[in-house]
């Protein structure tokens, strides 16, 4: 028997059989011969590198899983397009395909991750002066481009699964544009033309080709391994329920085969992983072999990759994932894909400024990635639940991000690349007028904008350099001058993950007596502090052992054991904790780049609050005389939510970090302050309001 962890997973199995997989050295390379031979971009690989040197823009559109990803960058690197020191660079959406993706083409090459292959992504580089090959986030990218503006090293970009129309590919298409121009103009012999290579297997490219003046597109056919589909007679009317149907329906009635179940976010991953323990333990022994395997974008790196990992012997692995997992990566063992249709997406109300994610649709497109995930190492089934007919009524593609999203940080990153005028510059689809002014007038608010629209020095130049929100940049800026820069990046680094406290239905009251240990009367930002600083304590403080090398390691695990317990008995989400520290110590490191003074204010947080209110003072509140609260900046009646520590309190004034619909406007993550510190610390604001 596999050695079980209490919530159902396994964990030194994982390592064990992992070991044994890659055992035969020889073997695996023969096997990857021969996978990479049978690819159907093998045998376009002449014609695809003769395209790339006739046209400076290539547009290729190729099935999931023909190979264009892996094989592609191989093909231009053996061309001789990485002479002279120059690299290959493919872009992704997502860092999980990054990273895998790059360790899949080091093994391919067989060279070590970091040497002709690697990956950059944001706080993780694993690349070196020797990589040729290398796999990044867009958003990385774009940071590059801030130092080096022709993008030098690169003599091939390859901007991949474009269809995302992530908002960091639409920016990125159109510098790109700027810098093929701008060495074209370069006299320069050590610019020589970029190529720029878009690719998807499933992008209009109508539309790319049209914004790259007529650009070449070329399609690659064939599939390597069939997916069937199969669709519900009648629409689902949960959702959740259907796809744990299906997945006792295919863990008992198939074979063998790995399933991954496409869910809209953690908090529902983490009630299907405990459904799916419930309904494990009703069945007899012999059908238990079953583990759940979470992945969603705010999981910690580590634990993203456990799903890249085998089932433990005779156990079969389903992966709960967003749609993190949906373009790019090859989860090994896939077999079975369950699609329920929906996904999490932001949208965007200018008028309001206001920000929300809501569950919707997926695109066509979107549906087709995810069927794609099933036929990677051979014939796949693909469960959409919903009917035929529902398909045929879902858009062709996603909306683009930059159609849907709050536009602050974009401007504040295109300014920095020193592209003033936004509302001129060549996006391939601009967004609305409004959307940028709303934008403009909040960074001009924050203080990153001069009265003619340049970065101000220094404040909007640092706010550029922080990769965070540029509401949650400037607090961390302010919180230097406060003397509450510890405080200001735990509220920061905590605001940035998912909720971590949790409240099962069952549990209500039961989880509510246990937050109130954290509750500080003064409201959310300091009870997510307090939080913090009982987890690092249970976490870091060696109180009782002395410090030794094997006293290390036994702290280690008795304090993990400890923190599991504290969690669960407290309701908090450990998970979420742990995505916390790891934002903060990654944050602190570039404030400390910067040069900015950390210091804390210790108990007196007063200053802290005040800080808080000359930070996000564009999300003040006060309140009405019939109980109910109006947000200064869009005017709206807003209620403070159930979760928050301040519900149903009396204060008069608040400010807040975010504004929910559900069956009311909501308010949440909340703190008391005094009105009349609105009026002294954000004059230019609260003197234009009243
Ligand atoms: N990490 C991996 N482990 C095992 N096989 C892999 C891995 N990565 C890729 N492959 C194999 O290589 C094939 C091609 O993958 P690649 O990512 O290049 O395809 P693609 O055309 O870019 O697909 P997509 O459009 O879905 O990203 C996969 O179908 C799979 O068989």
């Amino acid at each position: 028997m596999p050695s079980m962890a209490q919530n159902g997973r396994v964990t030194t199995d994982f390592k064990q059989s992992n070991q044994a997989h890659n055992s035969n050295a020889f073997a695996r390379r023969e096997e990857i011969r021969q996978q990479r031979e049978s690819l159907p971009i093998a045998s376009v690989k002449e014609r695809l590198i003769e395209e790339v040197k006739k046209h400076d823009v290539l547009i290729i559109v190729g099935e999931t899983g023909s190979g264009k990803t892996t094989q592609i960058p191989q093909f231009l690197f053996s061309a001789g397009f990485c002479r002279e020191g120059k690299s290959v660079g493919i872009t992704q959406p997502r860092r999980v395909a990054a990273v895998t993706v790059a360790k899949r083409v080091a093994e391919e090459c067989g060279v070590e991750l970091g040497q002709k292959v690697g990956y950059s992504i944001r706080f993780d580089d694993r690349t070196s002066g020797v990589t040729r090959i290398k796999y990044m986030t867009d958003g990385l990218l774009l940071r590059e481009a801030l130092l080096d503006p022709y993008l030098s090293r690169y003599s091939v970009v390859i901007v991949d699964e474009a269809h995302e129309r992530t908002v960091h590919t639409d920016v990125l298409l159109g510098l790109l544009k700027n810098v093929q121009k701008a060495r074209l103009k370069s006299q320069d012999r050590k610019f020589p033309p970029l190529k720029l290579i878009i690719m998807s297997a499933s992008l209009d490219a109508r539309v790319f080709s049209e914004y790259f003046g007529g650009a070449r597109a070329v399609h690659i056919q064939g599939r390597q391994h069939p997916v069937d589909i199969l669709y519900t007679l009648y629409p689902e009317k949960d959702y959740v329920d259907a796809a744990l149907v299906t997945i006792f329906q295919i863990h008992l009635e198939e074979r063998h085969g790995d399933i991954l179940v496409f869910l809209t976010g953690q908090e529902e991953i983490e009630a299907v992983e405990r459904l799916v323990q419930e309904r494990l333990r009703q069945l007899p022994e012999s059908n238990r072999k079953l583990v759940t395997v979470p992945i969603f974008s705010s999981l910690p790196s580590e634990q993203q990759m456990r799903v890249f990992m085998p089932a433990p012997d005779g156990h079969r692995k389903v992966v709960l994932a967003t749609n993190i997992a949906e373009t790019s990566v090859t989860i090994p063992g896939i077999k079975f894909v369950i699609d329920p249709g929906f996904v999490k997406a932001r949208s965007y109300d200018p008028a309001k400024g206001m920000e929300s994610l809501i569950i919707i649709p997926t695109s066509k497109a979107q549906a087709l990635q995810r069927s794609g995930r099933a036929g990677r190492e051979g014939p796949g089934k693909c469960f959409r639940l919903y009917p035929e007919s529902e398909f045929e009524k879902l858009e062709d593609s996603t909306k683009p991000e930059i159609k849907r999203c709050n536009l602050a940080n974009v401007i504040l990153q295109l300014k920095a690349l020193g592209v003033d005028d936004i509302f001129g510059f060549d996006f391939i689809e601009k967004p609305s007028r409004a959307a940028i002014v709303k934008s403009l007038e909040h960074l001009f608010l924050l203080g990153a904008l001069t009265d003619d629209c340049k970065l101000s020095d220094p404040v909007g130049h640092q706010m550029a350099r922080l990769p965070l929100d540029p509401i949650y940049s400037k607090a961390l800026i302010l919180a230097s001058q406060f003397n509450c820069l510890e405080e200001m990046l735990i509220t920061v680094a905590m605001l940035s993950v998912d909720s971590v406290f949790y409240a099962p239905r069952e549990k209500l009251d039961e989880s509510r007596t246990a937050a109130k240990c954290f509750a500080s009367p003064d409201g959310d930002h300091i009870t997510l502090i307090n939080v913090y600083r009982a987890a690092e304590d249970l976490l870091e403080k060696r109180k009782w052992v002395p410090h030794t090398e094997r006293n290390e390691k036994i702290f280690k695990a008795k304090s993990e054991k400890i923190f599991k317990r504290w969690c669960k008995e407290n309701f908090i989400n450990g998970r979420s904790v742990r995505h916390a520290r790891d934002i903060h110590s990654q944050i602190r490191g570039h404030v400390e780049q910067m040069g900015l003074r950390i210091t804390s204010c210790g108990d007196d947080m007063l200053q802290f609050r005040r800080c808080l209110a000359a930070s996000f003072f564009i999300n003040a509140a006060l309140k009405q005389p019939e109980g109910n609260y109006r947000a200064f900046g869009t005017g709206q009646v807003v209620q403070i939510h159930p979760s928050s520590v301040l519900f149903q309190s009396k204060v008069e004034c608040v400010v807040f970090n975010e504004m929910v619909q559900t069956t009311n406007k909501y308010i949440r993550n909340v703190t008391r302050i005094e009105y009349m510190w609105l009026t002294e610390l954000a004059p230019h604001y609260y003197t234009m309001q009243s």
